[in-house]
């Protein structure tokens, strides 16, 4: 199923997808500037294709192909992975990613950005990397060795990528005011229409850190639904904290807690934080802690069998508790951005014979593929789910835009007054 190789999981996809704070203002006119800025740079006429998907979903397109032309430099830098894989997507290069700088490079130069493949490279190589490398993309140098190596911890940005080998606009969020803009993909932004946050609504986000789904809710519902968010260290916490803050969100309550523990029958009620009394919401969010194997691209992925075996434990777990809190007729939305058929269709099944009072319902609105065949779904059930994948399926044909996304995954469940084993 899962095939590091696989030429969809190791490229990026060729969109960059943003999403627009709706509490605040956003027009086109920064994101065009900086665009036609970038194009003066590079010398190129035509600017990428750049619009609105739905009132809260920005899509930005590559630059065009054949009018590129890329001037050469010897001079070569070695990234990491992480963060070859960042700049195939449209990033900066920071320093800690940086491995490896000739020594005879200059401040303000061209450079070439390689990603090491194998992770073999040593921090502070002077010479030429001889391991397996990727062609990332190039840009300004920033920064010179000594910044980079000789500090114990060196942060800021070491390289201004110019153009990634992907021809993504290096586009960022920093240029609207803080909070306009949220990078994220595309399948997490359909996950948030999937939720569908409205006015007065109890919703828990059992895994929500950093926030950016938490976020998604509190706008679309103007800050008018009732929202409780978890994670499970405070260092988490205090990243959606930060993101409610940037993007003027008020209606957000965030707990540190263990999501798996945190309903029962001797709750001080809701208002009082974790543990919350069965059935107290109307909406439950769980998008899960998971492989992460539909992240693009995958450049050098380390995941053991053993760690892959091991995420179904814990999502069972959190799926318990997420049915024991949801309220008869309540819906619970399950998300996952991995590939793997046990994380997937084949939790949805566990959950349908563990929960007789679980009945699966439409992921409206379906813009991914449907749930892959022969994995026990039936097709009127594979057709509720939405697989984000690039084959085009006969039961669901999608449109191009949500197959060249990161490989994710939804399931929506209502529950039912039955009761369960
Ligand atoms: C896929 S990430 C969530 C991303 C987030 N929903 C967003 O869109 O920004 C999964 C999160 O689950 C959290 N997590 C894992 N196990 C947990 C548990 N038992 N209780 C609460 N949170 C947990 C992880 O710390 C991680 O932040």
């Amino acid at each position: 199923m899962y095939d590091i190789n696989d030429s969809w999981l190791s490229q990026p996809p060729k969109y960059t997808t943003f999403r627009i704070n709706s509490l605040k203002k956003f027009s086109f006119c920064q994101l065009e500037q900086v665009l036609k800025n970038q194009a003066d740079e590079l010398n190129i006429s035509v600017l990428p294709n750049y619009y609105k998907l739905n009132p809260d979903c920005l899509i930005l397109e590559q630059w065009s192909y054949n009018e590129l032309n890329l001037e050469k430099t010897n001079n070569d830098a070695i990234v990491d992975a992480l963060c070859a894989a960042a700049v195939l997507r449209g990033s900066h290069v920071f320093a800690p990613g940086v491995m490896g700088l000739p020594t005879n490079c200059k401040l303000n130069g061209k450079i070439n950005i390689y990603g090491d493949l194998e992770g073999n490279c040593k921090r502070g190589l002077k010479v030429k990397y001889n391991g397996k490398k990727l062609y990332v993309g190039y840009g300004i140098l920033k920064m010179l060795r000594h910044d980079l190596f000789d500090k114990e911890k060196s942060s800021g940005m070491a390289i201004q990528t110019l153009m990634p080998a992907s021809k993504l606009p290096v586009v960022n969020e920093t240029i609207y005011e803080e909070g306009v803009l949220l990078l994220q993909n595309l399948p997490s932004i359909v996950c948030g229409w999937v939720v569908n946050a409205k006015a007065n609504e109890f919703i828990l986000d059992m895994c929500a850190a950093p926030g950016n789904k938490t976020t998604h809710l509190a706008e679309m519902s103007n800050n008018q639904a009732k929202i409780i968010a978890i994670d499970k260290t405070s260092q988490k916490t205090e990243k959606i904290k930060q993101l409610c803050i940037k993007h003027e969100v008020q209606c957000v309550k965030i707990y540190t807690a263990d999501s798996t523990k945190c309903c029962s029958k001797d709750s001080l009620g809701v208002d009082a934080g974790p543990p919350f009394p069965p059935n107290s919401f109307d909406k439950v969010l769980l998008d899960a802690p998971c492989s992460g194997l539909g992240q693009r691209p995958q450049l050098n992925n380390k995941i053991t069998p053993k760690m892959l075996e091991s995420y179904k434990f814990v999502q069972r777990k959190l799926l318990s508790t997420a049915v024991d809190l949801l309220k008869v007729g309540g819906k619970l939305i399950y998300s996952t951005c991995t590939v793997t058929v046990e994380e997937n269709e084949g939790l949805v099944n566990w959950a349908l014979e563990k929960y007789p009072s679980l009945k699966l319902i439409p992921s409206h609105p379906l813009m991914g593929g449907p749930g892959l065949p022969s994995c026990g779904l039936n097709d009127d059930q594979r057709l509720m789910v939405q697989r984000f994948r690039p084959e085009v399926d006969i039961l669901r044909p999608t449109e191009a835009i949500y197959r060249d996304t990161i490989g994710f995954f939804i399931a929506t469940f209502t529950k039912t007054a039955n009761k369960d084993k």
